[in-house]
């Protein structure tokens, strides 16, 4: 304003000595004078508003500003920019917020400074200070960089703090799985391990019935073990207000069982389910024990028929031992028009069973009050054959003959309704039984439990948790009179030491399992060649009559080594096998517990050997282990124990590749 001013005021008029122009340098003099007058009162007035630090700053800048006008070496830029940076980096890492508002006012007074100082360049302009163009932009640009720090630096430090930023999920620790069993398989009701000190006498049980005590009696059993003390009762409880409803009415539980080998598991279902259908008025099929091999439904067949005999009750089996057409026949008849069952119990083998389902109309189900399944968990892993399903469709099969004939209707169980409660239905009640029950719910699942019930003899894992996060198998119980061993050795020296447990450690009978029937079958001739030993085999190789009258032969005593393979590893009760010879260590715990279960059965003492190859040793004691044996012992046989059966060995092996080539050719 002043300078336009300027250009249109003339000035005082001096007397006429004066001449024109040294009166315009005057007035421009005098101009100039209040110009710098002006500056310095302007600069007195913001010297006075910021700190001392900002002055600072400022002083700084200025001397930069002379700095950068002296100098024309573009380094000397740079080296200016790392000097002021440290200050920044100062300031970012006071994280206080007065800071910040004091970096904004600073910011702001730089920025009317930075304005103030160019519009009175062009006065200095005039009074011969020269800010050139590149300078200028050099500062602006320096401080842009300056701010572009601050910013980042200011970002940097205050983001995180009270925003969430959408999006941003933050790297949680993942929590580990805690595994929780079902109560009732965590709390199980507990079974004595220990038989021999746990013994109760028969007429000891309350709710058995006296021709049956008298029956157990005359069959040598005075006592029952541990495992028939627990479940011959609750099996008894469940059935106490009819084969109808369960205690209070109420549907009853099923009941699972997991006891060792040779517990006497198979009484602990027979007794009950004889004593609860021997008051029936019509025969029906009221109870289905299913077990995984003919053999074995042959043995509890037996014993079922042994307990019904002097009672009306009809026992039947389906195993495929007879032709369909007998096995019909012996389910029921035809008489004046009406089928009549013939049989209350049933034992079967599942592919049998599924047969007599699908293709015999005189096979009714629609009475089965008992689901009875033995070796349970070798019966779920045989599930894929989905024997189970046909079963329970068979027992709530609607729209037959003896739906409308009943006064009982009977449907799958589902939602209860007042309608579904009325009228009574008769109840399905699964039993399960077996050495190495499953602890894992999912294929328990598979079965389809109502409010299961479970005994166990396994304490020391019977807690929240099915097993360890780190172990790797279900641990089992081990027949309390066994003693295990384990055998080094080389797989030329198996047969020597076969030899040597029969003809020098004189412990026949004993029963010795192979992993294939060709080395089970290669064994028996290479002894029969080697001559001295009353040996037999037993495996597929042989007709279903042949491994009965074996089995049978090994019992009485005439057979010293039986050579099997794991046909006979699971529920067959052979009386007064000593030792057992796993001759191929078994690959699985659950082979292994079955198969040395063969021998300690009832109480009594057993041993049980398994020869092992060097590589198998380390494998094999840990799975034993880690299963839960009481400890298995090494036994060492030396060398020159064998010395004496070598030379006669030799021979015999050139004898066996003959008879095999001979075998092979026929
Ligand atoms: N109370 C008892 N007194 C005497 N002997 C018994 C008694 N209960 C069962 N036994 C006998 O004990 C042996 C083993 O019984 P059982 O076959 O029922 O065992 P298990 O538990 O079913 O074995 P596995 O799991 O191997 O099938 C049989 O010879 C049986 O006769």
């Amino acid at each position: 304003m002043s300078l336009f001013l300027v250009n249109r005021y003339l000035g005082e008029e001096d007397d006429g000595s004066v001449s024109r122009e040294s009166r315009s340098q005057a007035l421009l003099a005098k101009l100039q004078q209040k110009a710098k007058e002006k500056q310095k009162q302007s600069l007195t007035e913001q010297r006075q508003q910021l700190p001392e630090e900002q002055t600072v700053q400022q002083n700084v800048r200025k001397k930069r500003k002379a700095d950068k006008d002296s100098s024309q070496e573009p380094q000397h830029h740079k080296k200016r920019k790392s000097e002021v940076v440290p200050l920044h980096v100062l300031d970012s890492e006071n994280h206080d917020e007065p800071v910040k508002e004091e970096k904004k006012k600073e910011k702001g007074v730089n920025e009317t400074q930075r304005k103030k100082n160019q519009s009175d360049s062009s006065v200095e302009g005039l009074s011969d200070t020269h800010v050139t163009g590149r300078d200028r932009q050099e500062d602006t640009a320096e401080e842009e960089a300056e701010e572009a720090a601050e910013n980042d630096s200011t970002e940097k430090t205050s983001a995180p703090a009270g925003f969430t930023v959408v999006g941003a999920f933050e790297n949680k620790p993942v929590q580990k799985v805690h595994r929780v069993l079902p109560q009732w398989l965590a709390q199980p009701d507990v079974i004595h391990r220990d038989i021999k000190s746990n013994l109760v006498p028969v007429s000891d049980i309350s709710g058995l019935c006296a021709p049956l005590v008298k029956k157990l009696q005359n069959n040598g059993i005075q006592h029952f073990f541990p495992v028939q003390v627990e479940v011959i009762p609750a099996i008894l409880e469940s059935t106490q207000q009819g084969l109808l409803i369960g205690c209070g009415g109420y549907k009853p539980r099923d009941i699972c069982v997991s006891a060792p080998t040779g517990s006497g598991k198979t009484l602990a279902f027979v007794i009950p389910v004889i004593q609860v259908l021997m008051k029936r008025v019509v025969c029906e099929v009221r109870a289905l024990a299913v077990l995984p091999t003919k053999e074995l439904a042959q043995q509890v067949c037996k014993v079922f028929t042994s307990y019904a005999e002097g009672t009306t009750l009809k026992v039947v089996m389906l195993a495929g031992q007879k032709s369909f057409a007998a096995e019909q026949a012996s389910l029921s008849e035809h008489r004046g028009g009406v089928r009549r069952t013939l049989a209350d119990i049933v034992v079967a083998t599942p592919g049998r069973l599924v047969d007599h389902i699908n293709k015999n109309s005189g096979f009714c189900l629609e009475h089965l009050r008992f689901l009875i399944i033995d070796e349970a968990d070798r019966m779920i892993d045989s599930m894929h054959q989905s024997w189970l399903s046909q079963v329970v469709r068979a027992v709530y099969r609607s729209g037959s003959r003896s739906e409308t004939m009943s006064i009982f209707k009977r449907a799958e169980p589902a939602y209860v309704t007042a309608a579904s409660l009325s009228p009574p239905q008769m109840p399905l009640q699964k039993l399960l039984f077996s050495a190495t029950l499953t602890q894992n719910p999912e294929k328990l699942q598979q079965l389809g439990l109502h409010q299961p019930r479970l005994f166990s003899s396994i304490h020391s894992h019977s807690s929240t948790t099915p097993a360890a996060p780190t172990q790797k198998q279900d641990r089992f119980d081990f027949p309390q009179g066994l003693t295990e061993y384990y055998v080094p050795c080389t797989l030329s020296k198996k047969p020597l030491l076969i030899l040597h447990f029969i003809l020098r450690m004189k412990l026949s009978p004993i029963l010795c399992f192979t992993n294939s029937r060709e080395t089970a079958h290669r064994l028996f001739v290479l002894l029969q060649l080697f001559g001295g030993i009353h040996a037999a085999e037993f495996s597929s190789r042989l007709s279903p009559g042949e491994r009965k009258r074996t089995l049978k032969e090994f019992e009485q005593g005439k057979i010293q080594l039986l050579i099997s393979t794991d046909a006979a590893a699971r529920g067959i009760d052979i009386n007064g096998v000593k030792c057992v010879v796993n001759y191929d260590a078994p690959q699985y715990i659950r082979t292994y517990i079955h198969r040395i279960g063969r021998t300690a059965r009832g109480g009594k003492a057993g041993l049980a050997f398994t020869f092992l190859l060097g590589v198998q040793e380390k494998n094999f004691l840990q799975m034993v282990v880690e299963a839960g044996s009481p400890g298995i012992q090494k036994q060492v046989v030396k060398p020159e124990n064998l010395k004496s059966m070598e030379a006669r060995y030799e021979q015999t092996l050139q004898e066996l590749a003959n008879v095999i080539k001979d075998e092979k050719t026929r």
